[in-house]
């Protein structure tokens, strides 16, 4: 749906032979070439993704996380691990949007009026070969050996066992040469194919990089008829081909990570005395080739005193969950950056549509199973819940598995 106050740019008569992914293509391709942060995502379930362009970089620019209400902005939030120099929050703006479902025209936000010459010369012209991707200006990562990620496992251990922390969610990047012609935007298609109920992502912002990812964990969920959502996923063990996810069987290991989450969030709900929420699960879920344990949360917003900060509140007090940093917070937050060794940037942070398609609807998603791509190659993340009884050799196994997930474009 697009908002009586954009302005409807249609495409003009060169375009008639161009399907709408080939129109997808020429935006991209005229956002990068005059160094403009874009987001192109496929919500879970949909049939068809959207892109937004923003005006500037400059426009990007945020120090907080989104706002949740209807009267918020409306853009695409992009929020790192952790908010620093190197790794910005950023929300682009929905300045221009393209929603390949109405792929007959452009919508141009009021904001970005001044654009609309630009704009129209941009769809008139033909259609580029290549595309001019944003690359990040931070040096790549350090990579873990499969000897230093097991080394980074025992100390969590050792950290939970003596106390410091009762769960923590180690992690790793690891470096793959970029295949040759690799073109994000067929990946894109290819990973919203293979994965119809994850949350498909590619965004690329001048200096930030470019990044893609298929992510099966809702953080922040406001909804149309006014419910707020968001879910403990944690839990990891490979989907038996044949067999059906309701007929997992989970350890105690697994079983008690997750509710380490769930109680997590219990215990925002309590900070801002909210009483009444629906809890369902914990059920086993597929993402992919994984299989996880679930469990979801919702609160009708009609029910509750002050409901129109309550989405907002929530995505402060839950980033980063314990599903991606540990608990207590701090505790966790504070072994990952003494012992971890490398810069998650915006691996395990946050992504997604604020009040894009209408005032009141956000659908922020955790940043995981992504991938960064380089000049010359791709930088794969992923992690794994520890506990005490966590087996170094398996957790190296899970995020293996897990760096499969978006990997499978690359092969
Ligand atoms: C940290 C990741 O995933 C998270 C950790 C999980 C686990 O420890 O089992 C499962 C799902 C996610 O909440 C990741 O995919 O990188």
């Amino acid at each position: 749906m697009v908002r009586p106050d954009y302005r409807l740019l249609p495409w003009p008569a060169s375009a008639t032979g161009l399907d709408a992914p080939a129109r997808l293509r020429h935006l991209v391709a005229g956002a990068l070439r005059t160094g403009r942060p874009l987001a192109l995502w496929r919500e879970p379930g949909a049939a068809q993704p959207q892109l937004l362009v923003a005006r500037s970089l400059e426009a990007t620019y945020t120090g907080l996380p989104p706002a949740l209400d209807d009267h918020a902005p409306a853009g695409f939030a992009f929020f790192p691990f952790r908010d620093s120099d190197h790794n910005p929050a950023l929300f682009l703006p929905a300045d221009v949007r393209y929603d390949l479902a109405q792929p007959e025209a452009v919508a141009v936000a009021p904001a970005a009026r001044t654009l609309v010459p630009n704009l129209t010369a941009w769809l008139a012209l033909p259609t580029p070969a290549g595309l001019a991707w944003h690359y990040g200006t931070q040096p790549a990562p350090p990579t873990a050996t499969e000897a230093e990620y097991t080394a980074l496992v025992r100390r969590g251990v050792a950290a939970i066992e003596a106390r410091e922390v009762v769960k923590v969610v180690s992690s790793r990047a690891a470096c793959r040469p970029l295949p040759s012609g690799f073109d994000p935007l067929a990946a894109f298609a290819d990973l919203s194919e293979k994965y119809p109920r994850a949350f498909v992502s590619l965004v690329s912002v001048p200096g930030v990089g470019t990044w893609l990812g298929a992510s099966p964990e809702v953080l922040a969920e406001v909804t149309a008829d006014g419910q707020f959502h968001t879910m403990a996923l944690a839990g990891t063990q490979p989907l038996v081909p044949g067999t059906r996810p309701q007929d997992a069987i989970w350890r105690q290991k697994e079983i008690e990570e997750q509710a380490l989450v769930a109680r997590y969030i219990v215990s925002c709900f309590k900070q801002l005395r909210l009483r009444e929420y629906h809890e369902t699960g914990p059920r086993t879920v597929a993402a992919g080739q994984l299989l996880h344990l679930r469990t979801d949360f919702e609160v009708d917003l009609q029910n509750v005193p002050n409901a129109a900060a309550l989405g907002t509140d929530m995505l402060r007090l839950l980033h980063p969950t314990s599903a991606v940093g540990g608990m207590p917070k701090t505790a966790a937050l504070d072994f990952l950056r003494r012992h971890e060794g490398y810069d998650r940037a915006y691996y395990s942070g946050f992504l997604g549509p604020v009040n894009v398609e209408a005032p009141g609807i956000a659908r922020l998603f955790v940043n995981l199973r992504c991938l960064q791509v380089r000049a010359t190659e791709v930088i794969l993340y992923a992690g794994t819940g520890l506990t005490v009884d966590s087996d170094p050799a398996r957790e190296w196994q899970e995020t293996e598995m897990k760096m499969q997930t978006v990997g499978a474009v690359l092969n």
